[in-house]
């Protein structure tokens, strides 16, 4: 039994980092499987001679089908007696959880008349056999499982009589045969005796009424055809029927063809899809890209990812000191939790500099939905009537990715004076424009502010000509790489493409009011708060002079571009406006100057200029924005399929650890020790526990993650486990154990709907 317990707690298969199998080449004696020198024995799933490449799958070659659960019919003629003859009373150790559980349930496992011996059962045994290939007789239908509906047949049969997980026997080495003649329901938990590594295939018996499964459920017994093959001593039997027709069944739905490709007729398939789900790795075409964020490698998201989310869930979740700010109010209308976003200025009212009036900006959370939202409040401004309301719906039914949305306007005495508050999408880490590429704190590389000796007292740009002119001819190496002024209009201009096909007009075009969110995305905000604090009631037609703002928009926008070009704000006042320009035109291409030009110059010579006129100065950039937003966009759908089946396998572990070592149920303080629990426990051991032959913990993420996924699939592939005592090793398909999760997951869930019920 020693042998037994360590050759068991070792993992059954090597696997790789990413925890696929090594099938290739694995032979029976090295996985070390369940009894040491017999190489006809339990295999799991995946493996077949071929080769399989997918776990669990089904392989089709050389027109055979091989069922991806190799079956051990030859080989259970010799084990299931072995069990019989070395079985207690009741085919188990009476010291044993899975006797406590027989017991319990009165089960009456039959005793078998059968008392081969070893001895007996290896007469037939020889060496050298040469590889064969014949037909069998059929087996019976829980010879094949079915993905994820094996354990629902297999429970359902035994549950007037033994053991739920008795049936998963039923699969493993000695189904078919030894079931018929010993009933099939015997487990021994001796250890069994090594035999000749080399059988002869040995004919399957008829099924007859040799399943108990079937015998209860009166399930039609499927007529399996089965070839048979040894290799290397190693019996393979390959059920035809079931796999076949599930194959050809799932190749017409899918219409695929040989080569996997639709045809629209039914054909045999020749694709091989896993029966679980798993990350599969990174894929090749993002392995290599530049400017790749460096992945964390394995199955989480990578390491850059992973701190921008962690800081942005920070700072949505922020709350202010309360000593810091006492009168700020606990609600205002439907949002609590107030937290400003800016300093609070020494003067109070400070007046925003693009607006006109005392201003400021909170996070806050809704009341109803716990959504966080950005609070704009002007203070002490009245809303004369509520006229304007119509603009304002305006700009709430504005959607784009590079606004920010509005998305409702009240006011509000709860400051202590009349504000008017607008609601707007909150945007955790956003900075303005002006702090990221003007900010005098920013660390500029090397490049000072031409137009400021001293960033923090600018000075007037003549001041410094001289110095600027001599900064770019050495290189200019604060500037803005060209492609990032080209990203940043592409997405301004496409953000005033929308507003001004709606008739509506930014007027806040203004680095103070441009906020960028993570790497580059840019988004305009206080959007519709020139509209209100300037609308004039009077006027029959409040959209009468949005042209003339639209107009506006583009010169802010030449200037903003300027200013960025020369990353100085100073750069745009009149008298530096040529010497700005020849900076453009020295450092960057004729087509920034162009467009620069076109949004200042034009504005002077009084011609209509349109957003749309700009698109084919940016002409081809486009084509590098699209490609660089489809690359990001490839490389975070990896990071989300990764995380996804992280999520996955979180749930499941919810669910199992809910289950396992449960200290009672409805008053029973045995639950999570006996029935579906036990084998859940035994299971936990399996994926969690195991140790190596000198006892010390054995750690393999990638078993884990495995075991968890076919877990999760219902797998019909078996795994083998053993009582903590050492005296019952169970043979259960992963579709068993994910039944018993469901159902013992089940049963708390509905004891925790019945609170009345337990006391
Ligand atoms: N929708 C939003 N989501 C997240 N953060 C925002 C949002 N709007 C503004 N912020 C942040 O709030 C801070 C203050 O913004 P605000 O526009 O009030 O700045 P300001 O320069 O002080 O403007 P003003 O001088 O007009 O009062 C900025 O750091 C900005 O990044």
């Amino acid at each position: 039994m020693d042998n037994i317990s360590s050759s068991l707690r070792k993992p059954a298969v090597p696997v790789d980092g990413r925890g696929n199998y090594l099938s290739s080449g694995l032979t029976v004696s090295n996985m070390g499987a369940c009894y040491p020198g017999d190489e006809t024995l339990l295999l799991p799933g995946n493996h077949s001679i071929n080769n399989v490449i997918f776990p669990g799958s089904i392989s089709y070659s050389d027109n055979r089908v091989k069922q991806e659960e190799p079956s051990y019919t030859g080989c259970g003629e010799r084990m299931d007696p072995m069990f019989l003859s070395y079985s207690q009373a009741n085919g188990v150790p009476q010291e044993s959880k899975l006797a406590t559980y027989m017991n319990r349930q009165n089960t009456s496992t039959p005793t078998s008349n059968v008392s081969q011996s070893i001895t007996k059962n290896l007469a037939g045994l020889t060496l050298d056999t040469p590889v064969s290939l014949k037909k069998v007789t059929p087996q019976a239908p829980e010879f094949v499982p079915a993905a994820g509906g094996g354990g629902t047949t297999g429970n359902t049969a035994t549950r007037s009589g033994s053991p739920d997980f008795l049936n998963s026997f039923t699969g493993m080495p000695g189904s078919g045969g030894p079931q018929a003649t010993f009933g099939g329901r015997r487990r021994s938990t001796e250890s069994p005796v090594p035999v000749s590594p080399q059988l002869t295939p040995q004919p399957s018996p008829p099924l007859n009424n040799c399943s108990p499964t079937s015998a209860l459920d009166k399930t039609p017994i499927t007529p399996v055809s089965t070839y048979q093959e040894n290799v290397g001593g190693t019996t393979y039997f390959y059920p035809t029927t079931v796999a076949v027709a599930a194959a050809a069944s799932a190749g017409d739905a899918a219409g695929l063809n040989s080569s996997g490709l639709s045809t629209g007729s039914p054909v045999v398939p020749s694709i091989v899809l896993p029966s679980f789900h798993m990350y599969p790795g990174t894929p090749t075409h993002l392995a290599t890209i530049k400017g790749k964020p460096p992945s964390s490698g394995g199955f989480y998201v990578a390491n850059e990812i992973r701190m921008e989310a962690l800081h942005r869930n920070a700072l949505v979740l922020v709350q202010p000191d309360p000593e810091q700010f006492p009168d700020l109010p606990s609600e205002i209308d439907n949002y609590h939790e107030l937290c400003p976003l800016k300093p609070v200025p020494s003067n109070p009212m400070h007046k925003s500099q693009l607006l006109g009036y005392p201003m400021s900006t909170y996070k806050a959370t809704n009341t109803k939905t716990g959504v966080r939202y950005c609070l704009r409040r002007v203070h002490g401004f009245r809303l004369p009537n509520t006229k304007c309301m119509g603009l304002v719906d305006m700009w709430k039914r504005l959607q784009h990715s590079n606004i920010v949305q509005l998305r409702e306007v009240f006011t509000t005495k709860a400051f202590g004076d009349y504000s008017m508050i607008f609601v707007y999408d909150y945007h955790p880490g956003s900075e303005t424009l002006l702090m990221k590429h003007f900010s005098p704190s920013e660390p500029l590389n090397g490049y000072a502010d031409p137009f400021s000796a001293d960033p923090t007292a600018p000075r007037p740009y003549s001041h410094q000509k001289n110095a600027l002119l001599r900064q770019q001819h050495g290189g200019g190496s604060g500037m803005l790489p060209e492609g990032v002024i080209w990203n940043y209009i592409i997405q301004l201009t496409s953000a005033l493409r929308v507003i001004h096909a709606a008739g509506l007009a930014c007027r806040t075009l203004d680095p103070t009011k441009i906020l960028l969110t993570g790497r580059s995305r840019l988004r305009l905000s206080s959007l519709a708060i020139s509209d209100v604090l300037t609308f004039d009631s009077t006027s029959p037609n409040p959209l009468q002079l949005m042209p003339h703002f639209q107009q506006e928009d583009l010169t802010a926008l030449g200037k903003v571009i300027l200013a960025l070009a020369c990353r100085s704000l100073m750069a745009v006042q009149r008298e530096n406006m040529q010497t700005s320009l020849d900076l453009v035109s020295r450092t960057y291409s004729n087509d920034l100057r162009n467009v620069i030009m076109y949004l200042l110059t034009n504005q002077q010579q009084q011609q209509h200029r349109s957003v749309t006129d700009l698109m084919p100065m940016i002409g081809a950039r486009f084509y590098t924005q699209l490609d660089a937003i489809q690359i990001r966009s490839d490389v975070l759908e990896n990071e989300v399929s990764k995380e996804m089946e992280n999520g996955r396998l979180c749930r499941l572990l919810v669910k199992l650890g809910t289950v396992n070592e449960r200290p009672e149920l409805s008053l029973d303080p045995t639950w999570a020790e006996t029935g579906d629990r036990y084998m859940l426990k035994l299971f936990r051991d399996y994926v969690f526990h195991q140790v190596t032959e000198d006892g010390r913990p054995w750690l393999d993420m990638s078993h884990v993650v495995q075991c968890l996924n076919k877990l999760d699939a219902g797998a019909p592939e078996k795994v083998c486990l053993m009582s903590r005592d050492e005296q019952s090793i169970l043979v259960v398909s992963y579709a068993e154990l994910k039944q018993c999760l469901e159902q013992s997951f089940e049963e708390i869930l509905s004891a925790a709907a019945k609170p009345d019920q337990i006391v």
